[in-house]
């Protein structure tokens, strides 16, 4: 089957907090409509960019993109943007059931709302392992009102300036600034833009609830007050089932999880998100579980469940452990690697400006898009030496700031051998400031990964690798990275293309933080003249 959908993405005044902004919307929406498939089934977005002067790629993102790296809308990496009035026309098989997202995957533009969810269901007649009576899908967002654009021009400037807390968070598009402190902006409680998301529920029923965030910075922290989750799905797999009273979600995650609605009937709860892994001052987001009949908009009689502690790593730690693969839906991973990449993470100073970098080497994406330049063995347009694969991790100490702050900036890639095994340690460490690390979740394009292990402070090569999780591994295809801790996980480059590999965190990618792989390029065919275009791709004879 074929999903077609016509999106013209535009800027236009949003309130979605009750304060309004310049936004970037799709059909004149903040997050964009929902894209509803079946496994196997094909999306067909034409997306026209009337964002004015600003240039726009889009992200489908957990979507592996087999066949087809040229659609994965990553700018730099696999296409050139699409410049203001002109058309380009997504085209890709959703691969896999489970709970995806799509965005903007070009400079700040995320964060300016440009997002939404993908839903793929199983092939009919294939049964999931857990019932429930009714899908529903919520998607969280942090939310700024100083308009992206200066946020990234802040963020690259010599003199420094940091994106802050979100003022809000968004709960399918919603949050409540509080308009007392709107200073001089235009803000209206009762905008109806900003009304909270209610979720209707029927006493006795079980509701799958489809939850993904795209935030920009935050680690969120989602509670249905009075009712317990039952985790059932990661990133598209599913999980081997386990309860929480609140859910830890970072940027680029989806789960599903079980809520059936059995407490008290006669009124209405909070659903809420807050922040953690960072002293956020951001308020509590809020929704509303409505329990049919009351009136969807009573208010719940009780505070705010406030979540758990922010700096609370263990908690988080011990929920990223838990997370393992549904026993009958095992894909075991292969018991070897060929190849073991280490990321250092870390904040450094370039010429004055503050990055960040791995491995000391802070990614600059090149004028024209990898995949171009290296299909077409143009490989003057990026820096031919191999991107560093590890660092001196006997005498580096993670828990203190790094003794040369400075780093560098480069073009340059990880080329794999195609169907090669490849591990990847993720390593977090201290940042410029002292006694401060912060979680990183690094997102994946074109793969699923297994999660092979956590583990808190530095990782050994020589010890660490025998305490892998070879047995029930969750595949994910975005990881969180914990505080002075690490992450090991495994994939199999068996899908020619070029992938992004970054931290989702989308001012800590602008400002350098990621890393590109390439593998089987050769293997594939003509490449789409639509995603030419810039610089010296133009020249390209079709
Ligand atoms: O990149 C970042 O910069 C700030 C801070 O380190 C400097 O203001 C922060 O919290 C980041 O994650």
């Amino acid at each position: 089957k074929i999903h077609y959908q016509k999106w013209e993405v535009a800027y236009q005044f949003k309130s979605p907090d009750c304060f309004q902004k310049l936004a970037i919307t799709i059909n004149g929406r903040t997050p964009g409509p929902t894209i509803i498939a079946e496994q196997g089934d094909t999306v067909v977005i034409d997306v026209k960019n009337a964002l004015l002067t600003e240039n726009l790629a889009i992200h489908w993102h957990g979507i592996r993109q087999i066949g087809t790296p040229w659609f994965d809308g990553t700018e730099g990496v696999t296409q050139c943007p699409v410049v203001p009035r002109d058309t380009f026309t997504y085209r890709f098989v959703v691969d896999r059931s489970g709970t995806y997202m799509y965005h903007a995957h070009y400079e700040m533009q995320r964060s300016a709302g440009l997002y939404g969810l993908i839903r793929v269901l199983p092939p009919a007649g294939v049964v999931e392992p857990f019932i429930y009576d009714y899908d529903r899908s919520i998607i969280l967002n942090d939310w700024w009102h100083q308009n992206t654009y200066e946020q990234a021009v802040g963020l690259s400037s010599k003199n420094f300036t940091w994106v802050g807390e979100p003022q809000s968070l968004l709960i399918n598009g919603r949050g409540k600034f509080n308009c007392s402190n709107a200073g001089g902006g235009v803000c209206n409680a009762t905008n109806p833009e900003c009304s909270p998301y209610v979720l209707t529920v029927i006493p006795g029923k079980t509701y799958r609830l489809r939850i993904a965030s795209i935030t920009s910075l935050s680690a969120l922290n989602f509670e249905v007050e009075g009712h317990n989750l039952t985790v059932i799905a990661a990133d598209g797999h599913y999980v081997k089932p386990f309860m929480v009273k609140n859910l830890n979600i970072y940027s680029g995650e989806t789960y599903s999880v079980l809520l059936k609605a059995e407490q008290d009937p006669s009124r209405n709860y909070w659903a809420v998100v807050n922040v953690v892994s960072r002293n956020s001052t951001t308020p509590t987001g809020t929704a509303i579980l409505n329990y049919y009949p009351n009136h969807p908009r009573r208010l719940p009689p009780t505070v705010l469940p406030t979540g758990p502690l922010w700096n609370d790593t263990m908690y988080r730690f011990n929920q990223s452990i838990a997370t393992r693969s549904h026993p009958d839906y095992i894909r075991p991973p292969p018991t070897t690697s060929d190849r073991m990449i280490i990321l250092l993470n870390t904040q450094n100073c370039i010429d004055g400006y503050v990055k960040w970098a791995v491995n000391n080497v802070s990614l600059n994406l090149p004028q024209i898009p990898y995949l171009i330049t290296l299909k077409e063995r143009m490989l003057h347009a990026f820096d031919q030496k191999p991107a560093p694969e590890t660092y001196d991790y006997k005498n580096y100490d993670i828990y203190d700031v790094q003794k040369n702050r400075n780093a560098t900036a480069s073009t340059s890639i990880h080329r794999l051998v195609f169907n090669s095994t490849i591990d990847v340690i993720l390593q977090n460490a201290n940042t410029m400031k002292r006694n401060n690390s912060e979680t990183h979740p690094w997102h994946l394009h074109g793969h699923a990964f297994w999660v092979l292990g956590y583990g808190m402070g530095k990782f050994d090569p020589e010890t660490d690798p025998k305490r892998y999780n070879l047995v029930d591994p969750i595949m994910k295809n975005t990881v969180a990275v914990h505080p002075y801790g690490w992450t090991a996980l495994r994939f199999r480059a068996d899908n020619p293309g070029v992938w992004a590999f970054h931290c989702h965190i989308e001012p800590h990618f602008f400002m350098g933080m990621g890393v590109v792989f390439e593998e089987g390029v050769d293997k594939l065919g003509k490449l789409p003249v639509a995603i030419m275009g810039c610089g010296e791709s133009k020249h390209i004879k079709p």
